[in-house]
């Protein structure tokens, strides 16, 4: 069908077109696999250029790749005309930034963003006994100002329908979000806010995200790990909650150095004057990370392994602030 094949040819140009613009904010990761075009479109040599791109460079690659063919096959069982009328018998989106900031004047502690996190790629299953409406209990009533739920299930054992068991505390959906789809998914399931990480999502999409965001009254966590994602975010209008993340996605390395290295000097000082606020996050386990990250002026934390490992979450998070934060 010389169609079909034209509609490809022309998705490949704009797939490319899209490549660039992400490669020129110095995005690495591949949104798709170069699949490259029907051989007769191209000549022999193109076509196996093309297919030398389709193993992905490393494994923040591998989950948008294999994320990006979800986000297909759901948005095919779940079309946009289908959510728009379950968007208005989700409950409405509670404020993700007032409850951070309340925790954090009642406690001067950064707030707590506890995530219920089976898995992760770098450190496999965390805990056996998985149940994330106990773990979510147990992180409220040890002072959790919100819940960070992963939603991706095959990487780090997560799903919606945690998510959307999940309602007592403000929820964040925690996932590789690359896809308008996925924020109005997640709002019917009870989020009310979602990761958007730069080191994936060029600027227009992250612009994009936030208004989408806004018109749910949702918040946007926007999330950076080095200096060229947190300067091409910070220029983006209606930005109010940005997350250091201390580990790199692609190599897994941590270091909590990163989260102080970004909020030092000019950075600091600009994220201050636009009331910015600055969420933590990754490779906390002490009273002294905690201490470090508040120091760099942060003023809230987001905190996954160190908690979700221990028996007793809520008592977890005692031990990881030094001292009781419940009420
Ligand atoms: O388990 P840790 O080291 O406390 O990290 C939590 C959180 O920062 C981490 O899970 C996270 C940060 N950004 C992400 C993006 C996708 C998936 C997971 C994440």
């Amino acid at each position: 069908m010389p169609e079909v094949d034209a509609l490809k040819a022309k998705e490949w140009e704009v797939g490319i077109y899209q490549e660039e613009i992400a490669a020129g904010q110095g995005i690495k990761i591949r949104r798709r696999p170069a699949t490259g075009l029907p051989p007769h479109y191209v000549g022999p040599f193109e076509f196996d250029l093309q297919n030398e791109g389709n193993t992905p460079r490393n494994i923040l690659e591998a989950i948008i790749w294999s994320k990006d063919v979800e986000v297909t096959q759901r948005k095919e069982k779940n079309p946009y005309a289908v959510l728009k009328k379950l968007l208005d018998k989700a409950p409405p989106a509670r404020d993700f930034i007032g409850a951070l900031k309340k925790a954090n004047s009642r406690t001067s502690f950064p707030g707590l963003i506890a995530e219920v996190k089976k898995a992760s790629p770098s450190r496999g299953v965390l805990r056996e006994n998985f149940d994330p409406v106990q773990i979510a209990k147990a992180y409220e009533k040890g002072g959790a100002a919100c819940l960070s739920v992963l939603t991706d299930e095959k990487y780090f054992q997560g799903s919606f329908e945690n998510l959307e068991a999940i309602r007592n505390s403000g929820v964040q959906a925690c996932d590789s979000a690359i896809d308008a789809w996925q924020i109005y998914y997640a709002r019917i399931k009870g989020a009310d806010a979602i990761l958007l990480i730069a080191a994936v999502l060029p600027d227009l999409d992250i612009k994009y995200m936030i208004k989408i965001c806004k018109l749910f009254r949702m918040t946007a966590l926007v999330e950076v790990h080095d200096e060229r994602e947190f300067d091409r975010v910070i220029e983006i209008e209606g930005i109010q909650l940005i997350g250091i993340n201390n580990r790199d996605l692609e190599t897994f390395e941590l270091n909590i150095a990163n989260t102080k290295k970004l909020l030092e000097g000019e950075r600091g000082q600009k994220i201050r004057e636009k009331g910015i606020m600055v969420v933590g996050e990754s490779g906390l386990f002490t009273p002294a990370d905690i201490a470090y990250v508040q120091e760099a002026g942060v003023k809230a934390v987001l905190v996954g392994e160190s908690l979700v490992k221990q028996e007793d979450p809520s008592a977890g998070i005692a031990q990881l602030f030094g001292k009781d934060i419940s009420l």
